[in-house]
């Protein structure tokens, strides 16, 4: 990273090669992004998806929840579309208000405590088209955000991600760069993340 591009209290842009990312901080009112953490922790849904390592089987390190308009498959996982509940339907305005781009999927991730994490991986999938928009809202837990280059020999890149931050990853960054939300120890307070995503009809 050579230095930021613009940095004031509410946004940040990072000058890194080959995409495109910006954080904004303090991004909704406290009071709506508390509220949000509540009620969406305890609504039901989440469910625990299974990934195969090597062969073997395994639980997620995390616990998720699917809504979209259309179908999405990621790591050999099929979701079915299912409309966006109303609160997330207001959060996804003023995610797509903030950012210019518009999404009809959202991926929930949540991060019971530092045991919780992902791996290693790139929002690829060719339902996202070329040069995916994807944004990217926390509230809870303060975690670092990794991303390593695919081809380069650059410096990783590490972003400490803030309560009530919104991340926009756009540009190229998919197809260049990895990312993570790698495990910390002696961490017990859980973390949200809402990942929007525009999920393309594809005609095989
Ligand atoms: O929890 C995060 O900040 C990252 C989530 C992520 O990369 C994903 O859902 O694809
Ligand atoms: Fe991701």
């Amino acid at each position: 990273m050579r230095g930021n591009l613009f940095d004031n209290d509410a946004c940040e842009a990072f000058n890194i090669l080959d995409g495109e990312l910006i954080l904004y901080r303090n991004f909704l009112p406290i009071e709506y992004a508390n509220n949000l953490f509540e009620s969406c922790i305890n609504e039901d849904g989440w469910g625990q998806d299974e990934i195969k390592i090597f062969g073997k089987t395994y639980l997620s390190p995390r616990l998720t929840k699917w809504y979209g308009d259309q179908a999405y498959e990621y790591s050999g996982l099929k979701h079915e579309a299912k409309p966006l509940p109303d609160y997330l339907m207001d959060l996804r305005m003023k995610v797509e208000t903030q950012t210019g781009f518009d999404f009809n999927s959202v991926l929930i991730n949540y991060y019971r405590n530092g045991d919780d994490g992902m791996g290693w991986h790139s929002d690829d999938e060719k339902e996202l088209g070329m040069n995916p928009a994807i944004a990217s809202y926390t509230i809870g837990a303060e975690r670092r955000f990794s991303l390593k280059h695919k081809s380069k020999p650059l410096k990783p890149v590490n972003i400490v991600l803030p309560n009530n931050s919104l991340l926009l990853m756009s540009g190229q960054l998919q197809h260049h760069w990895k990312h993570a939300l790698p495990k910390v120890r002696h961490l017990e307070n859980p973390r949200l993340n809402f990942t929007f995503r525009k999920v393309l009809k594809l005609t095989k």
